[in-house]
Parts: structure tokens; C-alpha cells; sequence
């Protein structure tokens, strides 16, 4: 058995949220650009030639076996007839319904990660295509190149965007996805944009469609925003809950750290962060295929 492996789960950001239209399935056509973090969960996972898979860290509210990681290892086990197993631990920085992504960031690192331990070297559209089967945010996370996208968040173009510092902010409530996307106002009939409009930046490229249903159904969100908004430029990611502000250097984002701690309710927690175009997961995996 080749030893274990420790691999990051970073965060996502959507730099940019357009709903366009609704498919016949109830799910909704979206327009964005996804940028990672260098900050995120770590997922520790050691294989085992049982077939045995097992998550020693439990997470509030979801059962082992309904956890993104169990699905994720066990798809890629029906999907290969691997018999191989694992013993996986994840220390857990993302908050839960924050918009960042951090289930499907799980699920992506689990199924890079044992993709490797198990010496399988599935293409990463076929690993891609398993995870869209877990969450429409999973694809972005097992290419791990920032990226324009569409339809449901799986039509992926790699880009290069500006890599500024955020500082983002969870104001203590987990959004459901489901409720936003469900919410009778929620707007679902933006004009689609090009690519190239989205890239050139300006006030069309600085929007999320789901800021005003997210504002109505969870007011502390809109406090985010706002008191956020009056120091930086600032934007929802996803369907929230956390809100990101856009600094020029890691000087200014200390800074409003400083200024959340003193002025912001206690329950707002804040970290620093910058964009990366590379999924810190893909660096790290590289270095382990080199050193095979
Ligand atoms: C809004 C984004 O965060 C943008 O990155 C994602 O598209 C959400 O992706 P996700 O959390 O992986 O979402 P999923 O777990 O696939 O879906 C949760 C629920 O949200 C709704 N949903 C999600 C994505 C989408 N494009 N349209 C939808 O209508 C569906 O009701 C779905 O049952
Ligand atoms: N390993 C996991 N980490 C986080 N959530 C998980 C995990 N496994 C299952 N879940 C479930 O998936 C839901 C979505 O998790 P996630 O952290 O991706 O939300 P999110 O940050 O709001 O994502 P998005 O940006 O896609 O809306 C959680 O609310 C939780 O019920």
C-alpha cells in the first residue's frame, strides 16, 4: 500500500452570478466565474486494501455515509471496480451553506486523491462527470483552473483572472441552496453576456443574481453586504452566506480584519484569502505524481 496523502479542498468564490434560465429538470442556467482560494479544508486519506472506506471526522447534522466524501469514494469504487478502500480524515475550515463550496471541494479532493492512491489515472473529464453527479459545483474543483461557466456550472472555459486579496465574511447562518433557488422572486431571465464582456470587468461583471432573493430571506446576509460594501467593493458568492470584499494588497485586508474585529458583531467570522487560478489541490497532487 502507497502511504497516505494530506491534500487541500480550497474554497471557491463566484466573481460573477448571472441566472439566465431554468431547464425542464428545475435546474437553473447559470453564468460564472469561479476562482479558487488558498484557504479550505484539508483532507487526510490512507488507503486500505479492504475496500473498507471510512471518515473518521462526523460533521453537524449529516450522517457518515450521506457525507460528499463517502459518496465520492464510493462512486469512484462502483465506477471501477476498485477494491481498494480508505481511511480518510478532513479537519473542516469551510463554513457549511457558505456559498465557498466546501462539500463539493471534499468531494473533488476525495475523488483526485484516491483517483491517485488507488493508482486508477481516471482522464479528469471521467472524474468531473462522476462529480457533477454529486453537486454542480464539483466539476470546477476536479479540473482546478479558474474558469468562465455555464449551463448548470459544468460547461467549463479555464481563465485568467486578476488574483487580488478577499476578505470574507460568514455572518453565523448556513444558506440552503435549494430555498434560494426555489424562491418565487428569485430573477431567472438575465440576458446572457459573452465570455469577453465578463472578463473586461465594470459594474455588469461585479453582480450576483441571487443577491436580492438571498437579502429578502436572510436579512443578516444584507448586513454583510452593506457594512462591507461602505469600505471595499463586495459581493455575495453563490447563494451565500458569505460575502467577500476585493482588496489591492494583504496591508488592506488586515486592515479590515482589524476593523471587523472591533466594529462587527461578534458572530461575523472573517478570514483573509487570495484568488488562485490553480486549485492549490492540483500543486500539491503534481508534486506527489513527480515524486512517484
Ligand atoms: C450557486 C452555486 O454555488 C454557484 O457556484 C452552485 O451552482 C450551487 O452548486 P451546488 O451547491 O453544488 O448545488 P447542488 O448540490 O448541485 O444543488 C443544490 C440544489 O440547488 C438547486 N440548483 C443548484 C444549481 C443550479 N445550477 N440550479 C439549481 O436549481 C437545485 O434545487 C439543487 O437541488
Ligand atoms: N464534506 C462535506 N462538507 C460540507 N457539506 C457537506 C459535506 N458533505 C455533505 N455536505 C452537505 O452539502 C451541503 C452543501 O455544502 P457546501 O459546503 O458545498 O455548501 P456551499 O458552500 O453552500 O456550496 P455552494 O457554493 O455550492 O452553494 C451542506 O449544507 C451539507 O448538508
Amino acid at each position: 500500500m502507497p502511504d497516505g496523502l494530506s491534500l487541500p479542498a480550497p474554497a471557491k468564490l463566484n466573481r460573477l452570478l448571472l441566472i439566465t434560465g431554468q431547464r425542464a429538470d428545475g435546474y437553473h442556467e447559470l453564468q460564472t466565474l469561479f476562482q479558487f482560494l488558498d484557504h479550505g479544508d484539508t483532507l487526510r486519506l490512507c488507503p486500505r486494501d479492504d475496500g473498507l472506506v471510512r471518515l473518521d471526522s462526523s460533521l453537524p447534522g449529516i450522517a457518515h455515509d450521506d457525507n460528499l466524501i463517502i459518496k465520492a469514494a464510493r462512486l469512484l469504487q462502483a465506477d471501477t471496480g476498485s477494491s481498494l478502500g480508505a481511511d480518510i480524515h478532513l479537519e473542516k475550515r469551510l463554513p457549511m451553506g457558505g456559498g465557498l463550496g466546501g462539500g463539493s471541494s471534499d468531494a473533488a479532493t476525495a475523488l483526485l486523491g484516491l483517483d491517485h492512491l488507488w493508482s486508477l489515472n481516471l482522464p479528469l473529464a471521467r472524474l468531473a462527470a462522476l462529480g457533477l453527479t454529486l453537486g454542480a459545483d464539483v466539476p470546477v474543483f476536479v479540473h482546478g483552473h479558474a474558469a468562465w461557466a455555464e449551463g448548470i456550472g459544468e460547461r467549463l472555459t479555464p481563465v485568467a483572472l486578476d488574483t487580488p486579496w478577499f476578505v470574507v465574511v460568514h455572518p453565523g447562518v448556513e444558506v440552503a441552496t435549494p430555498a434560494v433557488f426555489k424562491a418565487p422572486q428569485l430573477t431567472r431571465d438575465t440576458p446572457p453576456i459573452t465570455m469577453a464582456r465578463a472578463l473586461q470587468g465594470g459594474a455588469s461583471s461585479w453582480r450576483n443574481d441571487c443577491e436580492t432573493t438571498v437579502r429578502l430571506l436572510y436579512p443578516v446576509v444584507a448586513d454583510v453586504i452593506d457594512w462591507l460594501s461602505r469600505r471595499a467593493p463586495t459581493l455575495l458568492t453563490g447563494t451565500g452566506a458569505c460575502v467577500f470584499a476585493r482588496l489591492d494588497c494583504e496591508e488592506q485586508a488586515d486592515a479590515l480584519l482589524e476593523a471587523l474585529a472591533s466594529e462587527a458583531p461578534e458572530h461575523w467570522q472573517a478570514f483573509k484569502a487570495q484568488g488562485r487560478n490553480r486549485s492549490p489541490l492540483h500543486v500539491v497532487l503534481e508534486r506527489a505524481e513527480r515524486r512517484r
